[in-house]
């Protein structure tokens, strides 16, 4: 699937189903937890990511990193006010909730996300940045 080629902005289950797709392809034969990520661009854009793991297991990516990655070559990662990422859907097939990592809030916030989607009691549930990197430093603290 083309992750770009979305006509309608997705609901917070779709984009939980596109981060659980996402998650399939994760590469992840050291700690076998498939994590897949969905971004939602703000050009109404998804774009998917899954955790890359290594031998040298420090060297691991995470899905959301990856996904910010992507974005940057292939979207517009809002170069002139850091802010191309609207929200973010998290998957980890073995463990829901699954939140973004410290790095990974980090890395998100960069790009201006606004909220996180978890599966949590069996349907999509939003978490603000604020709560969950609150006083973040980013751009605008530069
Ligand atoms: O939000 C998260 C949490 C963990 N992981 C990955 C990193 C590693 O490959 C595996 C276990 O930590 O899960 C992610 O991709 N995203």
């Amino acid at each position: 699937m083309s992750d770009g080629a979305q006509t309608q902005t997705p609901s917070d289950t779709e984009l939980l189903e596109l981060a659980r797709e996402a998650a399939a392809h994760a590469y992840a034969p050291y700690s076998s937890f498939p994590v897949g990520a969905a971004l939602l661009t703000i050009d109404g854009q998804v774009v998917k990511g899954c955790n890359v793991e290594n031998a040298s297991f420090g060297l691991t990516v995470c899905a959301e990193r990856n996904a910010a990655g992507r974005m940057c070559a292939e979207h517009d990662p809002g170069n002139t006010d850091g802010r191309g990422i609207v929200g973010v859907a998290v998957v980890g097939l073995k463990a829901s909730p699954c939140f973004p990592c410290g790095a990974c809030r980090q890395v998100l916030h960069e790009f201006g996300c606004q909220y996180v989607v978890v599966e949590e009691d069996g349907g999509p549930k939003r978490y603000g940045f604020d709560q969950i990197l609150p006083h973040g430093f980013g751009p605008d603290d530069l």
